[in-house]
């Protein structure tokens, strides 16, 4: 991390991969991080999205690049991490945001969606941490910030599967931390409650979204509530791992 008399702004060595850049909370994480002198690397399948916050984030005279990859496919995930260290140099931070929701109740028996989830929040965010961790092993020094869910600690009925993907990505940054902390990596994730952001909108079981999304009933957090918490992660000193942070509409805790 840069000394903060050196003038350079505190992550300016830093390399940052976030997937799900394309929008709401991955977006609101790399605009953050770029203007804390990250480079960025926007990771979406939707180039034209990503393309936006990369000119947003060069006209605050940041770094990014976009980098269009769907993070079911392998190839496509090795592809993206090898021009991100051909571009900008080894990834130090990964940021994994890509993922989706869909409220159904079991019974709906919505089986596309359900894989999709499992797909995406679980398989997706496995290959892209295995892409990163050789040579974050072999460096000895990187982070990985997992976007979880609060429904990562509580099974929220109408996202049973949804619920499941996210213990699932606790359960495997858990495990994970205790195998890399002798390389000096660090694991956190990030628990947020309801969001504004764009997940809600692929939900096509609408009678269990207007059982279950309490999302309406409250003031909900925006996007870059939950990049604070990234930032305060990724800026403490080698020697602390913010294992995890929890943060929620203050009216509607788990
Ligand atoms: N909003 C909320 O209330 C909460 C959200 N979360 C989590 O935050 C994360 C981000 O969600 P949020 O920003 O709200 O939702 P958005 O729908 O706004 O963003 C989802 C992002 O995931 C990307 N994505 C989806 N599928 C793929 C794929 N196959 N390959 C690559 N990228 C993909 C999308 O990009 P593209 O379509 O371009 O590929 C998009 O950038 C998710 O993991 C979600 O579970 C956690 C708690 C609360
Ligand atoms: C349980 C939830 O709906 C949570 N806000 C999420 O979107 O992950």
């Amino acid at each position: 991390m840069a000394d903060s008399n050196s003038g350079l702004k505190p992550l300016s060595d830093k390399v940052i991969m976030v997937t799900g850049a394309s929008s709401g909370i991955g977006a609101a994480i790399a605009t953050r991080l770029a203007k804390l002198g990250g480079k960025i690397a926007l990771v979406g399948r939707r180039e034209s999205e990503l393309m936006k916050y990369v000119k947003q984030i060069k006209e605050e005279n940041g770094i990014g690049i976009a980098v269009a990859a769907d993070v079911t496919k392998r190839d496509e995930v090795f592809e993206m991490v090898r021009h991100t260290e051909l571009s900008l140099g080894p990834v130090d931070i990964l940021v994994n945001s890509a993922g989706v929701m869909y409220y159904t109740y079991m019974k709906s028996l919505h089986y596309d969606e359900w894989e999709q989830q499992i797909d995406i929040n679980c398989k997706g965010l496995t290959t892209c941490v295995g892409a990163v961790l050789e040579g974050m092993i072999s460096r000895k020094q990187g982070h990985i910030v997992n976007i979880s869910s609060d429904a990562g600690k509580r099974g929220f009925p109408g996202l049973a599967v949804y619920s499941g993907t996210k213990f699932y990505v606790e359960g495997l940054s858990q495990a994970l931390r205790h195998e890399v902390k002798e390389y000096g990596l660090r694991v956190t994730c990030i628990q947020p409650g309801d969001v504004k952001t764009n997940l809600l909108q692929h939900t096509t079981d609408l009678e269990a979204k207007k059982e279950f999304d309490g999302s309406e009933t409250c003031k909900i957090l925006e996007a870059d509530d939950v990049a604070k918490a990234v930032e305060y992660a990724v800026l403490q000193p080698s020697y602390v791992g913010v294992n995890e942070i929890m943060v929620e509409p203050q009216r509607s805790p788990i």
